[in-house]
């Protein structure tokens, strides 16, 4: 069918959606509008489903979200006997109608559900699942992306979010199903009666709250008295991070009343990413008015977190690889000290994320695993680690994009766990009269200057995307001898070549003393994405090669 068959046939179908029905009948006439909504359908990528939110088969709206959910029930009623999902949303426009949708599909299906009665961080999700031994579960979340976006990740029984495989099998099953005439769908209210759809207990989320505090680190007698902003970005970590922190000693937290409360819209962040520093402007203006020591920021489904600290000159923000590679060395040090390092310990990181770490698993004797970007393949490692039952043997996982995980009860990154470890580790230093930054120069003189950049090139629409295929295609068959002017040494084509990891449109280039550039679109958004490494020997130094490959692949996007 072509998109403007499509158009009709959405228009016909979606009369009883008003905001749908607007929206099909503003663009009436407008064929590039008309194409961008109905040229593809939303398919898995790095984080699930995810879209823009509005009509069309290329948007998240009740019509996908209901699809996704029949294609993923026919997936569960094939695998299981007696299926049961857990659901959980974020603050985000529609998550909340998103969820009750999905639960009344997956209930007409005759699957059990169980969902969240309140906005719950994503890896609440992710450990829910496995409390309640469901075969799997959804959270309705764009997670980090603007506020146009909405999305729908789905996790497999082990409370993982699924991996290639199963990826492959429900998008298979999705792709069967009609929108309009193969969706079974009941009364939410109605289930709920039947028993068939249940609310989780306050119990399933006192027990996460039990698990994050296994992996605190702290011992006795340290002063816990530090000032700390924590923002929510107006999302769902204001549910679990300031109870976790205080049950933890940490009282002293000021969050800005701007961005306490639920909003989708996040009126004073657009664009909800921790990892741009316009996403912690008020956060840290609080911080200044306060004069607190420490600022937290999470996204809007507390999976990732953003921090800040204050220096003589003003808030140093930390970066996703320095925040990685410093928990990474903190969690490393106090399981020595606290003598609770597993035997064979085992870390594991993306292939995007620092190589630093490297060098921090071989001083503490930790075995480090690389993964293809997404912290589903980081959760799978625990998973397959659990199944020899050695879960116990991982002791962190991170990603340079603010995710990261210190224990096995949850199987996706998880900003609570993360929140703490940070306040932790701020005032173990801060003890010793160190600060982060301190810590951060005392690392890269023990193990190499490490400099990282991610550039971001944003291509929009359906000729974006072709853009994005043809820059990629170009790179991958006119492979660079040398990028500006630093000879590669090698390239992996993660398409092609053999890298025991999953086929994935990746490509690497080792450069001359041990910097890399990797370039790959993003999953989530219509992104080129391309990660720079130095090591040089100070940190001055790294910086002028990445200021260099940061100039040269400016000029590639254009
Ligand atoms: O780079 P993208 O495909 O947009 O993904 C952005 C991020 O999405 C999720 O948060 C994944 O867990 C991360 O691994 C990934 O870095």
């Amino acid at each position: 069918m072509n998109c403007m068959d499509s158009y009709q046939l959405w228009i016909e179908k979606t009369a009883g959606e008003a905001e749908l029905a607007e929206e099909l009948t503003a663009i009436n006439g407008d064929s590039a509008a008309i194409e961008d909504r109905f040229y593809k359908e939303l398919e898995f990528g790095t984080g699930g489903l995810r879209g823009v939110l509005g009509a069309g088969t290329n948007r998240m709206n009740v019509f996908t979200v209901s699809k996704a959910t029949q294609g993923y029930s026919n997936y569960l009623n094939q695998q299981f006997e007696k299926p049961s999902v857990a659901i959980g949303y974020d603050s985000r426009i529609h998550s909340d109608d998103f969820a009750r949708a999905a639960a009344a599909v997956f209930a007409a299906n005759g699957i059990q559900v169980h969902i969240y009665d309140h906005l719950m961080p994503t890896p609440a999700l992710s450990f829910a699942v496995r409390d309640l031994h469901c075969s799997g579960g959804i959270v309705l979340t764009a997670s980090h992306n603007p506020a146009k976006y909405n999305g729908y990740k789905v996790y497999g029984a082990d409370g993982c979010q699924i991996t290639t495989e199963a990826a492959k099998a429900i998008q298979t099953a999705i792709n069967e199903v009609d929108p309009f005439d193969d969706v079974k769908r009941t009364d939410f209210e109605l289930a709920m009666e039947n028993g068939i759809i249940n609310y989780i207990g306050e119990d399933t989320i006192d027990r996460y709250q039990a698990a994050v505090s296994t992996a605190s680190l702290l011992p006795e007698g340290i002063d816990k008295n530090v000032a700390i902003v924590y923002t929510p970005l107006n999302g769902a970590g204001i549910s679990c991070v300031p109870r976790c922190l205080k049950e933890h000693g940490f009282t002293n937290i000021t969050i800005p009343d701007e961005q306490k409360n639920p909003d989708g819209h996040f009126p004073t962040c657009p664009y909800p990413n921790p990892e741009v520093r316009e996403a912690l402007k008020v956060g840290l203006r609080w911080a200044e008015k306060t004069q607190s020591d420490l600022l937290l920021a999470t996204d809007p489904d507390c999976d990732r977190v953003g921090a800040a600290v204050k220096t003589t000159s003003g808030y140093t923000l930390i970066s996703g690889n320095q925040m990685g590679v410093l928990l990474f060395d903190f969690v490393c040090k106090m399981r020595q000290a606290n003598g609770t390092m597993p035997k064979n310990p085992v870390a594991v990181k993306t292939i995007v994320t620092t190589p630093m770490a490297a060098k921090i698993a071989e001083h503490y004797g930790v075995q480090l695993i690389d993964v293809l970007t997404g912290f589903k393949f980081i959760g799978e490692q625990i998973g397959l680690l659990e199944k020899k039952g050695e879960a116990d043997r991982y002791i962190f996982g991170f990603e340079e994009s603010y995710g990261y995980l210190s224990g096995s009860f949850v199987r996706d990154k998880d900003a609570v766990n993360a929140s703490l470890l940070i306040c932790e580790m701020f005032a173990w230093y801060k003890s010793q009269g160190k600060s982060l930054v301190d810590v951060l120069e005392e690392l890269y003189q023990e193990y190499g200057c490490y400099e990282s950049k991610l550039l971001s090139f944003q291509f929009e629409g359906a000729d974006g995307f072709a853009k994005m295929q043809s820059l990629m295609t170009e790179l991958r068959t006119n492979r660079p001898a040398e990028l500006a002017g630093i000879a590669v040494e090698c390239s992996i084509d993660y398409l092609n070549d053999d890298t025991g990891l999953p086929k994935s449109n990746v490509l690497r280039f080792f450069l001359k003393n041990g910097a890399e550039a990797v370039v790959r679109p993003s999953g989530t958004e219509p992104k080129l994405k391309v990660y720079l490494t130095a090591a040089e020997k100070d940190i001055t130094a790294s910086q002028i090669v990445i200021h260099t490959l940061k100039e040269f692949f400016e000029q590639w996007a254009r």
